[in-house]
């Protein structure tokens, strides 16, 4: 019984955020097809193609060998933008690091065979995600290998710059011995500033508190008991740099993040005060540190990144003599680069398998245990969309479709994402060339200028299945079967999942009952004996087999609906003799 109806867009923008959850999409729907518009996800690999990666920068061994033993790896380190481009387009996916660049020009050269791309490392502001997003290509990271890496290069570059150790260095080795000019600082009673307390900056945070330092923090989306636990402050961004002694950088680079250090913030700070950069380079204003360090604002930085890499030669900073640099090494220990490199290639051969990574970044995730129990009721979202577009008449636009989840859960206890996107593919596939898939289902759907509006029916009783129907309506359009008009006036569908198996019970008004499996012939006719006979004889005749047959009807002799199930496509004169069965009153072939 219908309770509460709600009307909601149920469907966020993808999550940036990582997580460390590794999870799977049921294999049985979403490897490689069976047929050519079997549900699929991300990766449609010719059936037993060995898959190409391309690695275009240094991965730890073991992360080579486990790509090794499911794909083809060429590992071809330097390439030019242009030779990246002429090889993308033989290769299904990409493992990268910080170093290549992979624009918009890369997807477009890939001519659709690009499906992930593997960032070995955390950092994705080198990938074009939007570009990737909207050719469908999945972009998967490894978040969580190098953490430790990145956390240590920082606090060494903090230890560096209070005692000197790079020019120290440099100087003794140019056969001077000044103890007096490189006379350091203590940490003891300092106060270090994290800005952005992620899983980086909460590592130095912690590492920090053991140096003896006060730890204050700045991240606008931290939660403030993650600070309380480990004994640091977490602070509005002003207070973070008004106070601070040593700032260390630990925020990723994004419009918001993107030269956030300038002159402005920089004239803010306390005088004398050193920073350190492992972040990005693109989050300081080069130029502003620059005038900082000369003015005495900033004592000293240390910087591991740059906006330009490698910086050119007479870069200011790396020549400053209050700068301490290094080559992009945080995430560059021996322990870091294996654990990122299995990482990396667990979450691609998962993806080029047809499994969703946990570290997908442009896709929505939805947790394994989720994924299990709405497997089969991902593949009735796709072919409730695909009897749904099926059944428009030529010539009418679909441009809003209404889908309603009928469930006993409450309705933050659905998550309809991947519902979502599978009712989209199986809605735009059969009339267009495209491939759609959980990646760009959305992005595809707004460019197509198809609205899909979602609502939920709160049903009563036990929440056991995740939902109980899903109906697909297509509003303002002509549909080649009438009788799939509901009284509203829209195409209606209407499945459940029985047994496991997803079930088509409802066309228009009319309630049927056939499994969504091979394809299917829908009839109105006028309800009398024998019809079904007719037409399973006259499909016999053609050795198309019946699956399953199902009538529904208003009333006892009236109008009913006849859904017949076949395995094998009826050939056009089968069909034709269907049609001319006097009783028939209209007929479709859908093909699943
Ligand atoms: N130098 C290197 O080799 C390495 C650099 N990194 C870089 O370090 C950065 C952090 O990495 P993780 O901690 O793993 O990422 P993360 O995603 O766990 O943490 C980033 C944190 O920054 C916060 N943040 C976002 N906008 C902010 C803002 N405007 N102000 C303050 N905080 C903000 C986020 O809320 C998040 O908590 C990334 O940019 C990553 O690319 C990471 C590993 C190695
Ligand atoms: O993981 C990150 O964000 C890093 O910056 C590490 O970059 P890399 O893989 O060493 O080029």
């Amino acid at each position: 019984m219908a309770a509460a109806s709600s009307a909601s867009n149920l469907l966020s923008v993808p999550s940036l955020k990582t997580r460390s959850l590794r999870i799977s999409l049921p294999r049985r729907f979403f490897a490689v097809p069976r047929r050519a518009h079997a549900p699929s996800s991300f990766v449609v690999l010719a059936v037993g193609a060995k898959p190409t990666v391309l690695v275009t920068e240094k991965l730890g061994q073991a992360g080579l060998e486990l790509l090794k033993e499911f794909a083809n790896v060429d590992c071809s380190y330097n390439l030019t933008q242009e030779e990246l481009c002429t090889k993308i387009s033989l290769c299904d996916a990409l493992v990268v690091r910080s170093g290549t660049k992979v624009g918009k020009e890369v997807f477009e050269s890939s001519g659709g065979r690009l499906k992930v791309v593997g960032r070995a490392g955390v950092g994705i502001d080198n990938v074009d995600l939007s570009a990737a997003t909207e050719h469908g290509c999945l972009v998967v990271n490894a978040p969580t290998a190098n953490t430790v890496a990145a956390a240590e290069h920082a606090i060494a570059l903090i230890t560096a710059l209070a005692r000197n150790i790079a020019p120290a260095d440099a100087s003794l080795k140019a056969g001077k011995w000044l103890r007096t000019k490189y006379v350091g600082v203590s940490l003891v009673g300092k106060t270090v500033a994290v800005m952005g307390f992620g899983k980086v900056g909460t590592e130095v945070a912690r590492r920090a508190k053991g140096l003896g330092m006060h730890v204050i923090a700045h991240d606008p989306y931290a939660p403030a008991e993650r600070a309380r636990a480990i004994g640091a402050e977490l602070v509005s961004f002003d207070e973070a740099i008004s106070r601070a002694d040593f700032i260390s950088l630990h925020m990723p680079l994004t419009p918001a993040t993107s030269k956030i250090f300038n002159d402005e913030v920089f004239s803010k700070l306390k005088k004398g005060v050193r920073i350190v950069n492992v972040a990005r380079g693109g989050v300081i204003d080069e130029e502003a540190l620059v005038r900082a360090l000369d003015s005495g604002i900033v004592a000293q930085a240390a910087l591991d990144v740059f906006t330009e890499e490698p910086p050119p030669k007479d870069h200011k900073l790396v020549q400053h003599e209050n700068v301490t640099v290094t080559p992009h090494l945080g995430a560059s220990t021996v322990e870091a680069q294996e654990g990122v490199a299995i990482e990396i290639a667990e979450a691609v051969v998962g993806a080029l398998k047809g499994e969703l990574a946990a570290t997908a970044v442009n896709a929505p995730m939805v947790p394994a245990e989720v994924l299990a129990e709405l497997a089969p009721f991902v593949e009735l979202s796709e072919k409730l969309g695909r009897l749904a577009v099926q059944l428009v008449a030529g010539g009418s636009g679909v441009k809003s479709v209404k889908v309603t989840y009928a469930s006993a859960r409450g309705p933050d206890d659905l998550d309809t994402r991947l519902l979502r996107a599978m009712i989209t593919k199986g809605l735009i596939e059969p009339i267009s060339s495209v491939f759609v898939n959980l990646v760009n289902a959305d992005f595809t759907a707004k460019q197509r200028g198809l609205r899909i509006a979602e609502e939920r029916i709160v049903l009563d009783g036990s929440p056991e299945s995740p939902l109980e129907y899903i109906q697909v309506q297509i509003a303002n359009v002509e549909s080649k079967f009438a009788s799939a008009i509901s009284e509203a006036g829209e195409i209606t569908v209407e499945g459940k999942v029985k047994d496991g198996i997803p079930h088509l019970t409802k066309v228009g008004t009319f309630e049927v009952d056939v499994s969504l499996e091979g394809s299917i012939i829908l009839c109105r006719q006028v309800d009398q004996p024998g019809m079904i006979g007719t037409v399973g004889s006259i499909l016999g005749e053609e050795n198309v087999n019946v699956s399953f047959m199902s009538v529904g009807r208003v009333a006892p002799r009236k109008h009913a609906v006849m859904a017949i199930g076949v395995d094998e496509e009826p050939s056009k004169q089968a069909l034709k003799k269907i049609g001319d069965i006097p009783a028939i009153e209209e007929f479709v072939y859908l093909n699943l």
